[in-house]
């Protein structure tokens, strides 16, 4: 079979064609109509394809995005391919070895249909079932989902010969790398460059892709746009340094002609239905906007040259869970060497800072020849990022086939927490002690304390205000927002311990303190409220050390912990102090790391100020003489966060580091260049939990392609988790303190939930939005908390996708709230 027969051919088949594109979209609808939100979904996907006419992104990342997409380019675009490739289309099937089709940026698949109905076409003459397979690449798992399940098995039905045909669906990220073989490789890119953004990243990582791929044809098509056609000439000439020459590609004549009328009939019907906001012409088999270019390499030699390539170019980047298989990039490479200067290793949320601890640990360990005895310490604020810590280290060592003793604080029901003690090295000389901060005095200490029980610290601090009421004669309804255990026990952990302005240097000393870490929402200035305030926190103080039943708060026996090693009774115990998440760490925080250790040049601190729930804005490191050799190492990139969220966070990045007072160590948040695209995050309104959770599920359901399970609201949302629950899907709610440093599949951030520290709201939603590495949605509630609303307009509105039309009111309501000062401050 020839070109002009395969066309002939193909014209033959335009019915058939249209018939397809006709039940695929018959078919989506059916499935999918019944969701609440689907007119509304379709309706803002259908605006969406004006972006492309408007030369702006298309995300993509709607789920009706390709009934949309296909109903109206799905014909124009298979036209375009065949009309100026036909004849590359027909040298594969009549070719005597496999051939694998590689289609970058494949969307729903008219690559594949090309390739697909030609090798019918040779079945159909006579000839065997032609050698092919279709691997199609493309960033967006809604677009090869519909090609998968509605146009394909809608193509099957009327060339059952397509069922021999080996076809992948692959959801690309350009770090994924595996090892598999191919022969002969193809690629073709349609439209793959037509993303306005990001172009130059495109042309490099295609570039490289070309390097590693070494394929025998490049197909390519873009719109025919100068700038396009521009960067199409000068990626050809880069190719054809490789050796590839150019292929005219004819496009003298159309292979198909007209319009699809039943496809037309169709897409109106949608279109009076949904009231979609569309052109009404007629859907054309005719494109003329379009760049072709073709190029070829004559392979040397047998062409079974098998070689190693990316493969499982799998879903969504997912996180690299075995530690031993993350190549660190050359920043991370630098933060982990080793050096004799305190290290301060910053960057934005998911930039890989704990994987860079993990490998200065092992550099530290080769540089000590493995010998011991050394003593070092690993700590954080969060017991589950100890475990992964922990957890990645041995992966390291083993992997080094190094013998690792494991020793465990806490075993319960066989699991434990990750805290204790790790010795390796030469006759097991080198201890690694896994400690969690809040048990730092009793594992590092050995100080002994009665239990401590925060509900009984709570009630005396009400009794103490009581009594500091009556004493000095404060009405009962004055200063309650001061004189009230929350605020006591804060003022107890930032001032009182964490400024070392301790109870028993004397009231005069406390009325003289600059309250550095406090923010100013609540003034406390000098004067009778401080006194107030001291006196109860003095009370609190001697009941705590006097009272046998009182116990000890954990930043009591950090306190005595600091005591023992200033005053020189516990001499310097670690070599090493390794502090990951140090962003919550109080300026005495920072004296006992360095007073750990015997060298303070040891110090390696690791940490986002961005992220810092606690402290937020007056979180900063310290510069004093001890800290005078410090060195920092700036990571950036996030590996987790997919490239849409950071887009849709960005703003919010950028208020945190203008208005941190340490602007050195706080950085806007971009992508790794890696990063899944992944989708915006959605916003969902609902007027209670049972709305809010049947809506969420819907998301769920809606965005399975994105490869998702489970649901994890943050912050603290019982009700909104029970009502997820009772359907029967995996579900959890906890904190921020728990999830820190760690990271989830589906984060849900819930605007009803409490915040403990209101003036940390920027940094709170902040942590919360990148502890997802796939999706993140915002749920709205009549109850939504007032502090959270202003947020909402420091997220950028066109990498946003509202759930329903009651989702974009609720948003659009609260967003009026955005011109308050609260967001413009700093
Ligand atoms: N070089 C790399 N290659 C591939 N994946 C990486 C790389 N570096 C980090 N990652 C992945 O990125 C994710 C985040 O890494 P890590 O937890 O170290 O970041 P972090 O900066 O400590 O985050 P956070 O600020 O939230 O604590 C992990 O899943 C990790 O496996």
């Amino acid at each position: 079979m020839n070109r002009t027969q395969l066309t002939q051919w193909f014209r033959n088949q335009q019915p058939t064609i249209e018939q397809i594109i006709l039940e695929a979209a018959q078919a989506f609808v059916a499935a999918n109509e019944r969701n609440p939100n689907f007119g509304y979904d379709l309706s803002i996907a259908q605006q969406e394809a004006y972006n492309l006419v408007q030369n702006t992104d298309l995300c993509y990342d709607r789920y009706t995005t390709p009934l949309a997409y296909s109903l109206w380019y799905q014909a124009r675009r298979m036209n375009v391919f065949l009309s100026h490739f036909c004849d590359k289309v027909t040298e594969a099937c009549a070719a005597s070895q496999p051939v694998e089709v590689f289609d970058l940026g494949a969307g729903t698949g008219c690559v594949q249909f090309c390739f697909g109905l030609a090798a019918v076409a040779f079945k159909r003459a006579g000839k065997r079932m032609p050698l092919m397979r279709i691997i199609n690449v493309d960033v967006s798992p809604f677009m090869l989902s519909y090609l998968r399940s509605y146009l394909w098995p809608a193509a099957i039905k009327h060339y059952p010969e397509l069922r021999d045909l080996l076809v992948e669906y692959h959801v690309y990220s350009w770090t994924n790398r595996g090892e598999f073989s191919i022969t002969n490789p193809w690629v073709c890119a349609s439209y793959l460059f037509d993303s306005s953004e990001n172009e130059s990243y495109l042309q490099s990582n295609f570039d490289e892709l070309i390097k590693s791929f070494e394929p025998s044809k490049i197909l390519m098509l873009t719109s025919a746009q100068e700038r396009k056609r521009n960067m199409m000439s000068s990626l050809s000439a880069k190719m054809r340094q490789r050796g590839f020459n150019m292929i005219v590609a004819s496009s003298d004549e159309s292979v198909f002609q007209g319009a699809l009328p039943v496809v037309s009939a169709y897409r109106m019907r949608l279109v009076e239905k949904y009231r979609l906001k569309a052109s009404k012409s007629a859907v054309s088999w005719a494109d003329g906007s379009f760049n072709a270019l073709g190029l070829e390499k004559q392979q040397s030699g047998l062409s079974f040259n098998m070689r190693s390539l990316p493969e499982v170019l799998d879903l969504f980047n997912p996180p690299l869970r075995v530690r031993r298989e993350v190549q660190l990039n050359d920043d991370q490479i630098r933060a982990a060497r080793y050096e004799e200067q305190p290290s301060i290793i910053t960057g934005p949320a998911g930039c890989g800072k704990s994987i860079v601890v993990t490998e200065k640990i092992i550099n530290v360990l080769e540089k000590h020849k493995w010998t011991g005895p050394l003593n070092i310490l690993v700590t954080t604020f969060n017991k589950s990022l100890i475990k992964q810590l922990r957890a990645w280290l041995t992966d390291l060592l083993e992997a080094k086939g190094k013998s690792v003793r494991q020793q465990y604080n806490k075993v319960v029901n066989g699991v434990n927490d990750g805290t204790g003690d790790l010795t390796t090295g030469a006759e097991f000389s080198i201890q690694i002690r896994f400690v969690h901060f809040e048990m730092l005095g009793k594992y590092v200490g050995s100080i002994q304390f009665k239990p401590f029980n925060e509900n009984t610290h709570r009630q005396a601090l009400e009794r103490f205000v009581l009594e500091t009421k009556k004493e000095q004669g404060i009405a009962a309804d004055k200063w309650n927002e001061i004189l009230n255990p929350d605020f006591l026990l804060e003022e107890y952990h930032r001032v009182i311990y964490g400024l070392q302005c301790k109870l028993v240097l004397g009231e005069d000393n406390y009325q003289g303190v600059e309250r550095k870490g406090r923010g100013r929402r609540i003034s406390l200035n000098r004067g009778p409220r401080r006194k107030a305030v001291f006196t109860a926190l003095h009370k609190y103080g001697k009941w705590m050390h006097a009272d046998p039943q009182a116990g000890q708060s954990y930043l009591a026996r950090r306190q005595m912990l600091f005591n023992e090693l200033e005053s020189r009774r516990l001499p310097a115990p670690f070599d090493y102090v390794f502090v990951d998440e140090f962003q919550d760490c109080t300026p005495t925080d920072y004296k006992l790391m360095g007073m750990m250790l015997k060298n303070v040049d040891r110090l390696v601190l690791a940490g986002d100020l961005a992220q810092a729930v606690h402290i937020g804005q007056s979180g900063s490191i310290p510069r004093d003489k001890a800290m005078a050799r410090r060195v920092y190492y700036r990571l950036n990139g996030s590996y987790r966060l997919p490239f849409r969220i950071c887009e849709a966070i960005y703003p919010l990045s950028e208020a945190i580091a203008a208005s941190s007072l340490d602007r050195e160590v706080t950085a806007e948040i971009t992508p790794y260049k890696g990063a899944p695209p992944g989708a915006r995050p959605i916003i969902v309104g609902g007027a209670n939990d049972t709305e809010l959770a049947q809506k969420i599920i819907a998301i769920r359901a809606a965005y399975l392609p994105f490869d998702i399970n489970q649901v994890t609201i943050m912050e603290k949302d019982d009700g909104l988790c029970r009502e997820i629950r009772r359907a029967g899907i995996p579900v959890e709610t906890t904190t921020i303190l728990r999830l820190k440093g760690l990271e989830k599949e589906l984060v849900v951030w819930s605007l009803q939930a409490e915040v403990e520290y209101e003036d940390e709201v920027k940094e709170f939603v902040y942590t919360i939005a990148t502890r997802t590495n796939c999706m993140l949605v915002v749920a709205i509630s009549q109850n939504a908390k007032a502090y959270f609303k202003p947020l909402l307009g420091l997220l950028r509105p066109d990498r946003l996708i509202c759930w329903d039309a009651q989702s974009e009111n609720l948003f659009t309501t609260y967003k009026q709230v955005v011109s308050s000062p609260l967001i413009h401050e700093g």
